[in-house]
């Protein structure tokens, strides 16, 4: 049975610890030391308390372990080179990496420089964390797994059918690299606007923001278009886009998006996940940017604003 080590124990790499450790066996790697008594809110409230295995990188490198199976990387996008980067000594090269990040920064980085398969999960799961020894599993959502190579499939199918069993929903698809422009589309859309104005996703409904909502939305739109990712209801075109970002910002109205949690906590955002992407695009295909470049600059000087008071 293949073992699974967790690299980032955070709100998604602590919920996945916790769905598949009845089943499987699963390492949680961090920075900081944790404690290996985990509680899990579920989705309907129920409080369920379980032994994690959690490690530090340090202690990695000081104990030999047995190779893992999977190592799943769930840190934040912009931390994921540099986290693999402080194991990668300890995993042979050949190891299936499972990138859990969103945005479009890490997944072609690390699918060039290393040597095994890559794969890329793209979740709809919600979590957040509740201090040092708690996450709460906010919402269920579909995960979509894949590789930017199309040569991993039954490996993907192997960990959709693990990850299912564990109750985390999970398909294997061939088209991971157009479902990962496609969420970006939509987090482009929302997320720097609600991290800047502090509210709540519903909010961009009102007229002082809908206007820009819409703006960003063009911009997008002609990207994605150059980069031949279609809207996913198979429609075409900046109205179908607009349609779904709308669509999304109902579904999600009450919803603090994850980039305003980074600024209210004043964490570096994923601004260069999701937002750079976009920028490099337009600029290969000589297409206009500049609310894609507002929001980044606006996003980059709330960021320097509160690291430069902490
Ligand atoms: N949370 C959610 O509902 C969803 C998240 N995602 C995506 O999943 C990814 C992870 O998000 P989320 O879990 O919310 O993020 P969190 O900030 O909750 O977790 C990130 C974790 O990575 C750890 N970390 C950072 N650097 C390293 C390192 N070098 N080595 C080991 N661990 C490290 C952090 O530890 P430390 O405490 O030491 O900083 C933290 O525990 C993001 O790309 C996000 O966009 C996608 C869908 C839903
Ligand atoms: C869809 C959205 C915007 C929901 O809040 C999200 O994915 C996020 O918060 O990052």
């Amino acid at each position: 049975m293949a073992s699974h080590w967790i690299l980032g124990p955070g709100a998604i790499g602590r919920l996945l610890a916790h769905s598949l450790v009845p089943q499987f066996a699963v390492t949680l790697i961090g920075r900081r030391a944790l404690s290996n008594e985990q509680r899990l809110t579920t989705p309907e409230g129920e409080q369920r308390v379980q032994r994690l295995n959690t490690l530090t990188v340090a202690q990695m490198g000081s104990e030999a372990q047995p190779a893992p199976g999977f190592v799943h990387i769930t840190t934040k996008a912009m931390a994921a080179e540099a986290a693999l980067e402080s194991i990668a000594s300890q995993i042979p090269p050949t190891t299936t990496l499972v990138l859990w990040q969103n945005g479009f920064l890490a997944q072609p980085r690390i699918t060039q420089a290393w040597p095994g398969p890559v794969l890329c999960a793209t979740t709809t799961q919600g979590a957040y964390l509740t201090g040092d020894d708690g996450v709460v599993h906010a919402g269920r959502g579909p995960t979509f797994i894949g590789d930017l190579t199309n040569q991993h499939h039954a490996l993907a199918e192997a960990l959709a059918e693990t990850l299912s069993r564990a109750h985390f929903s999970a398909s294997a698809v061939g088209d991971i690299r157009q479902r990962l422009w496609q969420k970006l589309a939509v987090n482009a859309a929302i997320n720097p606007l609600v991290a800047l104005h502090e509210v709540h996703n519903g909010e961009l409904r009102h007229e002082v923001y809908s206007a820009r909502v819409e703006a960003v939305v063009k911009e997008v739109a002609a990207i994605m278009q150059a980069e031949g990712i279609q809207p996913p209801k198979g429609e075409q075109g900046e109205h179908a886009w607009l349609a779904l970002v709308w669509q999304v910002v109902d579904n999600t109205a009450n919803n603090k998006a994850s980039m305003l949690q980074d600024v209210e906590a004043k964490r570096p955002t994923e601004r260069g996940a999701i937002l750079g992407p976009l920028m490099e695009s337009a600029k290969r295909h000589q297409l206009p940017c500049e609310e894609l470049v507002a929001l980044d600059q606006q996003l980059s000087k709330k960021e320097t604003a509160y690291a430069s008071l902490s």
